[in-house]
């Protein structure tokens, strides 16, 4: 088993120091956070460059620094083409979202649904979040941990607790610039991690054109799959575009990130530090593919998994880290710091997040206090998180499934009917709160029911049952080699449905039940909706026409062109879904 020196572990405890270092940085200056504006909305001072970075590293945890390598020495590149969702995933954001909500001067996003609905919408929504993210904080502090007890046999629950500790602490002294400031910080730690071992990578494959001419021949460079089945898992449809209703329940009306929004000093400044994620993900995305290729162009075919030197493809980048970088003291350390910077830079914002709702839209308009108080209840609610996060390590210690997808299935089934609670009170007026309480109800159904039912019928003795070529040991069986044997049919269709589209599945769920219990019990009419909460869509359709084409060159008014398009999408739509239909109904007739 590769070991840990002694510099290792002084970089691994400088990780830790100096987060807690900047911590107490902002415990003590500024407001000291004597106020809730200041622990929750860093006084509503930030600048665009900490905010987008910390934006960037709230969703991009161990989870992502080890889930994307192992896909992509698995699976090739085709995993990159989620990067295209990335443009529509935060340009939608950056001028329907965050301009309402800063204008609305929100306290939480939830509080949005409060002014577009009623306090019931609000509480479910709240509730939701917290699900959300408690179960999320799990598998973002037991990820980094187990990787580091699987491959150097450092104690597991050590390091959930040392982290934990750390992390809760600087978190409640030091509120939301603490946590931004660390965010930025561990980003640093986070890329040169990643950069130093994809170059010391690179060197033991034999340089970089050997390294190319391994993975090109391995067959790792995956070329755009353009197959519209929705059940395949990777492909450029449902990354690039199932991935976008993923990044906008992320990037667009999740409290941990529309906190980031709010705190800006500007609502210019807000929209600007959302279009600086895209080159920032953009990088974190490419680092850890890069990474996935440079495992296989080292190790090629006979991956440390099958050979047995570890048990699971989540401690492949690990177990590679510490097999090629023995020789570099302080590499090791370097990546684990990186590792944990990740995780960490996650879990601080979900605590800070957490503390906010269950402050601002739980307690306080039940309870009146001084500002003191609430003060001091927040960063005591922030400690509870931090423990509620080690409990939770433990409930996922006790589940076992790939994290990547793990983590990405939970934001498409909890984030999802999120998503479209919020699209349905800012896209339609005559939504009204009966409709979006059992919109938000249909939508967790929904997804509890495809996502568990998805999650059984992938287990290995299900899929057992179905024939597939003999020739395939049971550690090869991908998802997709066993739908192409078997096309599924019915409800196993709907089971097989791939990860990556639980989002749209469930947002469009709530939207869809929300609009007919609305119109079974009386739409809201379009003066009774709270000003400044519903998004003009056919007037800013208009108006980017008028922009667009010149009112001499158009021979009909703007009003008709977009009527007409709108028709037009509709009835193409619709004939499509016929077209489809008679296609299926034909084959069966035929076969
Ligand atoms: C969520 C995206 C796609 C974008 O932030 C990416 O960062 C990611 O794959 N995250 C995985 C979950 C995690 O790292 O915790
Ligand atoms: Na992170």
């Amino acid at each position: 088993m590769p070991y840990f020196t002694i510099i290792d572990y002084v970089i691994f405890a400088l990780l830790l120091v100096a987060s807690m270092a900047i911590g107490l940085y902002y415990a003590f200056t500024g407001g000291r956070q004597s106020t809730t504006q200041e622990f929750m909305y860093a006084d509503r001072s930030m600048k665009c460059l900490p905010l987008s970075l910390s934006l960037m590293a709230t969703f991009q945890s161990a989870v992502a620094i080890i889930g994307t390598p192992a896909e992509v020495y698995a699976n090739g590149t085709q995993y990159w083409f989620i990067g295209c969702c990335y443009i529509l995933g935060l340009l939608i954001p950056a001028h329907i979202f965050i301009p309402m909500f800063y204008r609305l001067h929100l306290t939480s996003v939830y509080q949005y649904l409060e002014l577009r609905f009623c306090k019931a919408v609000r509480i479910c929504g709240t509730v939701t979040f917290i699900f959300q993210m408690v179960v999320y904080m799990g598998v973002g502090i037991y990820t980094p941990a187990l990787a580091l007890n699987a491959v150097t046999g450092f104690h597991l629950w050590g390091a959930v607790l040392a982290t934990g500790l750390v992390c809760t602490l600087y978190t409640a002294l030091g509120g939301l610039k603490a946590v931004v400031w660390t965010d930025v910080f561990q980003t640093v730690v986070m890329f040169t991690g990643q950069l130093a071992v994809i170059i010391v990578g690179v060197h033991q494959a034999g340089g970089l054109s050997d390294a190319w001419v391994k993975v090109r021949d391995g067959g790792r460079i995956s070329g755009i799959d353009l197959n519209p089945d929705p059940t395949v898992r990777h492909t450029f449809w449902t990354l690039g575009v199932g991935g976008v209703f993923l990044m906008l329940s992320l990037y667009g009306v999740n409290q941990a990130q529309v906190q980031r929004y709010l705190s800006s000093r500007t609502e210019k400044e807000a929209v600007m530090s959302c279009y600086m994620v895209f080159p920032c993900l953009q990088v974190a995305l490419m680092l850890s593919c890069l990474m996935g290729l440079v495992m296989f162009a080292c190790y090629g075919n006979n991956s440390p998994l099958e050979q047995q030197y570890i048990t699971s493809k989540d401690q492949m980048v690990l177990y590679f880290v510490m097999d090629m970088l023995q020789n570099f003291p302080g590499l090791p350390g370097l990546f684990v710091a990186c590792l944990f910077s990740a995780s960490l830079s996650t879990i601080s914002s979900a605590f800070n997040s957490l503390a906010t709702v269950t402050m601002v839209d739980l307690i306080k308009p039940h309870y009146s206090m001084t500002e003191a108080r609430a003060t001091l209840l927040s960063k005591m609610l922030a400690l509870s998180y931090g423990i509620i996060c080690v409990a939770m390590a433990y409930v996922v210690h006790l589940m076992n499934s790939s994290v990547l997808q793990a983590a990405l299935s939970i934001f498409g089934m909890v984030g999802g009917p999120l998503l479209g609670l919020f699209c349905l009170g800012i896209f339609f007026p005559c939504a009204n709160s009966i409709g979006a309480v059992a919109g938000l109800a249909a939508g967790l159904v929904m997804a509890f029911w495809v996502g568990i039912g998805g999650f059984l019928s992938r287990m290995p003795s299900s899929v057992q049952v179905l024939p597939f070529n003999s020739t395939n040991t049971s550690e090869n069986i991908t998802v997709p080699a066993v739908i192409d044997a078997a096309r599924p049919a019915g409800l196993n269709g709907l089971y097989s449905l791939s990860y990556m589209w639980y989002s749209a599945l469930n947002s469009s769920t709530v939207v869809l039940i929300g609009l007919i219990i609305s119109f079974m019990t009386g739409p809201t009419k379009g003066d009774d909706v709270a000003s400044g909460t519903v998004y003009p869509v056919m007037r800013t359709a208009q108006s980017l026409l008028h922009k667009l084409v010149k009112p001499s060159a158009c021979c009909t008014s703007p009003e008709h062109t977009v009527r007409w398009s709108y028709g037009f999408t509709v009835k193409c739509i619709v004939a499509l879904g016929h077209f489809n239909v008679v296609k299926l109904l034909l084959a069966d007739r035929w076969s």
